[in-house]
């Protein structure tokens, strides 16, 4: 009897009609059916569960989300709409996760991302930069020499995908030529490079080196403002002027790529991304030889790379096999390695970009995966509700896991009205309908049960909880992924730090999740070893009872709390630092009202400065800032006042600073130390990669399987 054929494996299939054009899909889609795929296109604007089940999801939805962020209520939702059907779907894998594309729309969360994993190698660096919002010349110098950005400057809008508008950026040449650029910006110092750009194309395991055309040298003069659409200057088919070396830099000897730092590019880069899809954009600095990347791209072109749709079609494949084998998928696999070698999750580094939409007024609330928090629920005095937190025995997790039996909404809260050990459950040993992983409200609801600790001691695994996004499956770590997996919705923004191995749940950004390092580490519950190998923020932070440890080597006192002129000297230029270190001072509160803050944030973004944690902290905290806003503070935002302690009321306009009434223990810490920039912070060390990553380099300048 013929063996029967396997039914064809559905890929959900979803580019804009500009980029299925530029895709090949016929191309894609033949190669697919040759491995018993089929491709079947996704209908954004119908309900997606229906057109399901897929097996693997292929899409490039960043055009959909640079819509919402133009205001475009239509894409908002559909951006929605297909998150939530991704997380209706964890086991699904998905090309390329969306938490990673939250951080490349956004220019300052990638370049916080890069800056980050770039610090401690000594050939690589990702060029200073600061974001500038829309103010006045005065507090724009200052940012950019506060951030070491130094002239000529490259202006890129904040948000660095879809339209045309992202890519319209200046080099401003002179700081008297500020004025040249118009609205908010990331400002990168400009690396002299001699015109060439190194585009590190990545499929999979795969990456592929093109040399196209870039900006020749431009140096700080007064000349004019040079704007451009980067479309026009590094793509294949360039012939800009702006890419014409000087005569007299023609002459000039340019460093020789080496393979072996792209290698390591990619693989740090990638790692700190889960993502498979990469363009990422390297210069050589021409006088330092130093690598930096300068721009990283969700889903490129692929320009002129051969035999691209077979290598798609493999990776999807690939991204199956791994499925039905019960393997982690690639990306998370390479994730999952990366707490046991000090690396970062790139989800939780990404921004919150429904927070962002929402605090932009572009989004009415509960319409694109956010929270269900009114107004009201920002008070200061809500916050203990808000925060779940709960160290539970791993045994316990299992076994919730399993009275989850594969329930949909089935969710681990703790139990608000218990004050001794937390209870971990799942909604079928105590139901609770609220907890529908399709409802953002519903899950706040479901995490919002109250703040409770208990402790089994060496096996533990530490659950931070919070309300503001979903949990991914995919993100689950090691042995907690099955005992986890299935406990969707509720498990929200969920850290597990459990014998050295650390398991985040949930995408989110970056400030949420030092708030909530900083709330364990306020704690007491985690170690060096957890909050070294942890993410993002606790990086470059130690923290073993209760004394923090910086980058710089400054340690805290045993409440975490830094001598105040040592922070202010050592600290001010570490970011993460920074913000643990607010967090620590302000006790125990003190992580929910970053968090708080961050929402205040936007809300200041929205009336009066700029959106961006470190910028709306400024906001609040800034003297410079509050000289030109200050009257407007005080009315809008008397909620920065009372975290800032600063006596807004009684500033009058030109004189409004940092109150010196400030409360030393309480706030202090927030007034002074907001003056770091990202880019300032951690300079790099002569610390080398791991020599596997250097081992694995391959010469080739082709398709390099690693
Ligand atoms: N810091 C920098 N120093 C020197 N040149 C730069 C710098 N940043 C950008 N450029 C130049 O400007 C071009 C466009 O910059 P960038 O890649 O950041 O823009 P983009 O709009 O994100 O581009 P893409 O089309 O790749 O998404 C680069 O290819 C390079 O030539
Ligand atoms: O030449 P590359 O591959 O870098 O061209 C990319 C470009 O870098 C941008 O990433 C574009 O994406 P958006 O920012 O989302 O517009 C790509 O456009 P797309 O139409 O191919 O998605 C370019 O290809």
């Amino acid at each position: 009897m013929e063996p029967r054929k396997e039914l064809p494996k559905r890929i959900g299939f979803w580019l804009n009609e500009k980029k299925c054009k530029k895709f090949n899909v016929p191309e894609f889609v033949e190669e697919c059916r040759k491995k018993n795929m089929e491709v079947i296109k996704l209908l954004l604007h119908e309900p997606l569960q229906p057109q399901g089940p897929f097996d693997v999801i292929l899409h490039k939805i960043t055009p959909i989300y640079a819509q919402a962020l133009d205001a475009n209520q239509e894409a908002c939702l559909l951006a929605s709409a297909f998150e939530q059907y991704l997380l209706s779907v964890p086991s699904v894998p998905v090309v390329d996760p969306v938490p990673a594309l939250h951080t490349l729309l956004h220019r300052p969360a990638t370049y916080a991302l890069l800056h980050a994993i770039t610090a401690h190698d000594d050939q690589v660096m990702t060029p200073p930069y600061v974001e500038l919002p829309d103010t006045n010349m005065r507090t724009k110098k200052q940012l950019l020499a506060q951030a070491g950005v130094t002239f000529p400057i490259v202006c890129k809008p904040v948000f660095g995908c879809g339209g045309t508008a992202a890519h319209e950026l200046a080099v401003v040449l002179s700081a008297s030529r500020l004025t040249e650029w118009q609205g908010p910006c990331v400002a990168q110092s400009f690396v002299q490079h001699g015109a060439v750009l190194y585009k590190l194309y990545v499929l999979g395991d795969a990456w592929h080196l093109v040399v196209r055309p870039s900006l020749k040298n431009f140096r700080a003069t007064d000349a004019p403002t040079v704007h451009f659409n980067s479309s026009k200057v590094s793509k294949a088919d360039s012939c800009s002027p702006l890419t014409q070396l000087d005569q007299s830099d023609r002459a000039m000897r340019h460093p020789q790529p080496d393979n072996s730092v792209f290698d390591r590019i990619v693989r740090t880069v990638r790692e700190s991304l889960s993502m498979d899809l990469l363009g990422i954009d390297v210069v050589i600095d021409s006088s330092s030889g130093q690598y930096a990347i300068i721009d990283v791209n969700p889903f490129p072109s692929y320009d002129s790379i051969a035999d691209l749709m077979p290598c798609f079609a493999t990776l999807l494949f690939e991204k199956i096999q791994q499925r039905s084998c019960g393997h982690v998928l690639s990306a998370s696999s390479i994730n999952d390695l990366l707490p046991a070698r000090g690396g970062r999750r790139q989800d939780s580094a990404g921004i919150d970009i429904p927070a962002l939409l929402r605090a932009r007024g572009h989004l009415p609330r509960l319409q694109c995966g956010e929270d269900s928090r009114t107004d009201d629920s920002h008070e200061g005095n809500s916050s203990p509700n808000t925060i779940t937190q709960a160290t539970y025995n791993t045994e316990d997790a299992r076994s919730s896991a399993a009275a989850a039996g594969g329930e949909e909404n089935s969710c681990i809260q703790t139990d608000s009205s218990s004050t001794t050990n937390s209870k971990i459950c799942s909604s079928s040993g105590k139901k609770n309908t609220s907890c529908d992983s399709n409802s953002f409200t519903d899950r706040k609801s479901c995490s919002s049960s109250g703040k409770k600790e208990s402790n089994y001691g060496e096996n533990d695994a530490t659950v931070t909880m919070n309300t503001m996004n979903a949990a991914h499956e995919k993100t689950l770590n090691g042995r907690y992924r099955k005992e986890l997996s299935e406990n969707k919705g509720c498990i929200e923004n969920a850290v597990f730090q459990t014998n050295g191995i650390n398991v985040t749940l949930s995408h989110d950004n970056g400030i949420s999740e030092r708030k909530k390092t900083c709330d364990a580490a306020a704690k007491n519950v985690i170690n060096s070893t957890d909050i070294k190998q942890n993410t993002n923020g606790p990086a470059n932070i130690i923290a073993q009872n209760g004394i923090i440890m910086t980058s710089n080597g400054k340690r805290s006192d045993s409440s975490g709390i830094f001598d105040e002129s040592q922070s202010k000297n050592d600290l001010k230029s570490d970011q993460n630092a920074q913000l643990n270190i607010k967090c620590t001072n302000i006790a125990s509160k003190c992580c929910y009202e970053l968090d708080e803050m961050q929402n205040e944030v936007h809300h200041i973004t929205n009336n009066t400065i700029t959106d961006g944690i470190t910028h709306s902290l400024k906001g609040c905290l800034y003297s410079d800032q509050c000289e030109d806003d200050c009257a407007g503070y005080a009315e809008k935002h008397s909620k920065c006042d009372a975290y800032c302690n600063l006596d807004l009321a009684s500033h009058t306009e030109g004189s409004c600073s940092c109150s010196p009434a400030c409360d030393v223990s309480k706030t202090n810490v927030l007034c002074t130390y907001s003056a770091g920039s990202p880019s300032a912070a951690g300079a790099s060390s002569s610390q080398p990669y791991p020599s596997h990553v250097m081992s694995s380099v391959s010469s080739s300048s082709t398709l390099q399987q690693r």
